[in-house]
């Protein structure tokens, strides 16, 4: 297949050379070959293949339910599409909190089953051991803090965090964390745009913004909030550069129509030859 040529995966040492630079990184959460093909012809460095596909590929109401298996299913897929940029791998609710072991084991499959570049697990100052460990075990991480839908049930649902002093600090606390654990990036999900720029400023690591304000060192989003293909919520941080619903919508109603009406299948659509089969045909 061709690939483009224009584009080199970026390595983890690249990315982390962008921070202070003024470069700014972008990620783009996909789950499937033919995003992850698009994403790798676009200008953007990364993609997650997050655990919100329970949300957004599954319907559910939360990540929560999403399984090891159905996350290493999807980045396998975005793998084959994607080969010229950085792959995330979301680690699934209880695929890594039991343990550093249980995270290097998961980690470990998301890299030998899918081929993903790195993994990422949300959580705090408590995670920086678990952290340490894949480090170790040469898997890089990026960590993923604040609005940590894992926890939603404990946080009372999809809320902004860090809006009290305390709760600020403790999250300038978890980032200093899990940068002398080693993480290479992290996500700040849904937290005051100062409290951002406080932990960018004090951080190593790349900080990825997702509803984080304007100076995190790159931004996430999702491709179905992005492209106006995912309506169930839209958050206030979510940009629709496209539309594309109607336009999905139009391209289905075309095709019923035409089939209703029977101007679809034309004879270019149509495989000729069973017409000269001897005995097919009753003959008259
Ligand atoms: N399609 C999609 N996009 C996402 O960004 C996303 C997911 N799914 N699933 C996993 C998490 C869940 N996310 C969410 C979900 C809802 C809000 C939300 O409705 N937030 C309110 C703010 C509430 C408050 O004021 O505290 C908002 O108005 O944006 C935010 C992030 C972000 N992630
Ligand atoms: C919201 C992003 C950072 C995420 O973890 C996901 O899409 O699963
Ligand atoms: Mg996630």
């Amino acid at each position: 297949m061709a690939e483009t040529a224009s584009k080199k995966r970026p390595t983890i040492p690249s990315i982390k050379q962008g921070k202070g630079s003024g470069r700014r990184v972008t990620m783009i959460t996909v789950y499937d070959y033919p995003f992850a093909r698009l994403v790798d012809q676009s200008e953007a460095e990364m993609i997650l293949v997050g655990d919100s596909l329970g949300m957004v590929i599954q319907g559910g109401e939360h990540t929560n339910p999403v399984t090891l298996d159905e996350i290493i299913y999807h980045a396998k897929a975005v793998r084959r599409g994607a080969p010229n940029t950085l792959v995330v791998g979301d680690m699934p609710f209880m695929s890594y909190q039991l343990s550093p072991e249980q995270a290097l084991a998961s980690a470990g499959r998301q890299i030998k089953e899918a081929g993903v570049d790195c993994v990422k697990m949300e959580g705090g100052e408590y995670l920086a051991p678990y952290v340490h460990k894949l480090v170790q075990a040469g898997i890089p991480v990026v960590g993923h803090i604040g609005l940590t839908p894992q926890s939603a049930s404990a946080l009372g649902g999809f809320k902004v965090q860090g809006k009290t002093e305390q709760e600020a600090e403790q999250l300038v606390k978890d980032a200093i964390a899990l940068d002398q654990a080693g993480v290479f990036a992290m996500v700040l999900e849904c937290i005051p745009a100062g409290v951002a720029k406080v932990i960018t400023e004090k951080v190593n690591a790349v900080t990825m913004g997702v509803g984080a304000g304007p100076h995190t060192d790159g931004q996430n989003l999702n491709a179905y909030d992005i492209l106006g293909l995912f309506d169930s919520f839209v958050p206030k941080f979510v940009e629709q550069y496209q539309k594309l619903a109607p336009l999905v919508l139009d391209g289905f109603n075309s095709f019923a129509r035409q089939v209703k009406d029977g101007s679809y299948p034309q004879a270019a659509h149509s495989f000729t030859g069973g017409e000269t089969i001897k005995g097919l045909y009753p003959t008259e």
